[in-house]
This record gives C-alpha cells, structure tokens and sequence, in this order.
C-alpha cells in the first residue's frame, strides 16, 4: 500500500489516496494501530485517508493511533489541502473538505515553488453546548469554568467541539508531568461518553498562548489543530484573549481567528510532505460475514 508521510506542526500521520488505494475492505482501526506503531510500522500520531466525496470536493477519515476514529483533525486537514493540490488532485487553491465533523473551507497560499505553504481553513463554528461535545448533563448548556476535581487536584474546564471534543484547561504556569498525568485521567472522565481531548493552556497576553495537549486516542502530540481552535474560543469565552490569537504548540505556532462576522473560526497554518513510500507490512483486511 503507497503511502505520504506529512505532519502539521510535528503532528504527523501516515496518509493514504484513497483514489488510488483500494481500502473498501480494509479494517481501518487495525491499519492505524499498524502503521503508526514507530518501531514495528511506518510511525505516527495515526492513519489519514483522503476520500472522494458526494458532498464536497474531497473527504478525510481520521484514525488516531490506538485505532479511534476522529470526527475531525485541523492539522490533517491542512496536510489534506496540501497533498491535494501539490499532487494536482486539485487546481483549486480555495476547495471543501467533508469530515464526519461537518464540511469545512481550505483556502491555500503557494510558495516560491509553486507548492502550498500557508493555508487557511475555515473550520466553521465552534459547538458549545453538552450535547454537542458530547458531556453528561443539560444538554443545551454550555460548560464555561467549570468545576473538576481528580484525585486530590481541583481544576476547572471550558468545553468546546470542532466536531471532536476538548476540555480545556487554564494554568499559570504549563508543566508537562501535569500534561502526561491529568490528561488521561481527563481524556476517560465519566463525563464525557465518547471521551475528549485535553488542551492544557497558559495565557501569555491578550494575543498569545502557551498550549500542550492530551490527545483522545493518540495522547501527547506535538500540536493539535481542532485544539488549538477550541483553546481560542474558550479563551474568549473566560475573557482572557482576544479573538485574533497566536497558539504557541510544541511543534509551532498557529494563527486562530474566531470571526465576530460569521461565528466562524479560522485556522492558518503550515503542512509539511516528508516523504512517500510503499508499506509493505500485511494489510489486515475485514472479517468477510459468512452467509
Ligand atoms: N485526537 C483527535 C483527532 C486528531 C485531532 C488533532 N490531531 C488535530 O490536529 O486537530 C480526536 O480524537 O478528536
């Protein structure tokens, strides 16, 4: 099977054409936990397809590396909007992504080589209320500052959906050992059904933050697009930013707008092709139902 090697800020997936590779009959869950293994397999944060669609231009599936499916991936879908363009699926430089999140906007910006360099995508509004996240309680109600206690730490969280979930938390001061222990007492709180993603934020001024995260399903990770989207919002929500802001992630920064105008919440950033290849461990295919 030929695969792309990309990454969004050191975020990095193993990304399949499914124009080209036939993956109908392949158990997608099982192939992700393969290829991303980074001793026994190709490495990554986990598996990204890229599908035709009947509602947009192109469509994304996302599978974190434990063989979870993600409704949404904002640096996979600046990685997307780069493989379809530099590979000429697309002449469009302004094109839709279908994702099981909702339909977003890739806007791309070339460099010098004629190759997509910055791009912006349109990730749409942000959803706030319980039953969006998803999170037990009142389902209309949004979760601003709200009260958690773990083990013997009280913390409390903003709730935001890009169509996958993040709890968001704010701190004075960001302390990775904090990162690898709460997130994924957090990630599996009873709260949240279908689990969340945790972002761990310290806010730098109005205009910049300082961010770490705890990934649903792939746990720490360099940078996190969806991420970095719901931190902003909730920054605005708690009244500590602005709606323009600089994210700062391990692997880079990432430009975040929450548009007044429209709602909508905008994401610019890099993508990054490393390299291509042909994975030739098995591929592991669906149980064929027997009649
Ligand atoms: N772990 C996430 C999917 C990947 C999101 C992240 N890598 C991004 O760039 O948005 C989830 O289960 O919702």
């Amino acid at each position: 099977m030929k695969f792309t090697k990309m990454h969004g800020l050191g975020n990095d997936y193993v990304y399949v054409n499914g124009f080209a590779e036939p993956l109908d009959q392949v158990d997608l869950p099982e192939l992700s936990r393969r290829v991303s293994d980074r001793h026994f397999g190709i490495g990554g944060d986990g598996l990204i397809l890229i599908l035709p669609s009947e509602k947009a231009d192109f469509r994304m599936r996302v599978f974190n590396n434990d063989g979870s499916e993600a409704k949404n991936c904002g640096n996979g879908l600046r990685c997307v909007s780069k493989y379809v363009y530099d590979h000429g699926l697309t002449a469009k430089t302004s094109f839709t992504v279908e994702t099981l999140g909702g339909i977003v906007q890739p806007r791309i910006q070339t460099g010098p080589d004629g190759k997509a360099a910055l791009i912006t995508i349109d990730m749409g509004e942000p959803r706030l209320a319980r039953k969006f996240i998803p999170m037990l309680g009142q389902p209309d109600e949004q979760v601003i500052g709200h009260p958690l206690k773990i083990e013997d730490r009280e913390f409390t969280f903003t709730a935001v959906s890009m169509g996958n979930p993040h709890a968001i938390l704010f701190f004075d001061e960001l302390r990775d050992d904090d990162v690898v222990y709460y997130g994924p007492l957090i990630e599996n709180n009873e709260l949240f059904p279908e689990r969340t993603n945790v972002e761990f934020i310290q806010v730098q001024n109005r205009k910049e933050i300082l961010f770490r995260v705890w990934e649903r399903g792939s746990g720490v990770t360099l940078a996190c697009g969806t991420g970095a989207c719901a931190a902003a919002v909730a920054g605005v929500l708690s009244g500590k930013t602005d709606r323009n802001v600089t994210v700062h992630l391990l692997g880079g920064d990432l430009e975040i707008e929450w548009r007044e105008s429209d709602n909508h919440v905008y994401m610019t950033g890099p993508a990054t092709e490393v390299f291509s290849g042909e994975y030739l461990g098995t591929i592991p295919y669906l149980q064929q139902k027997t009649p």
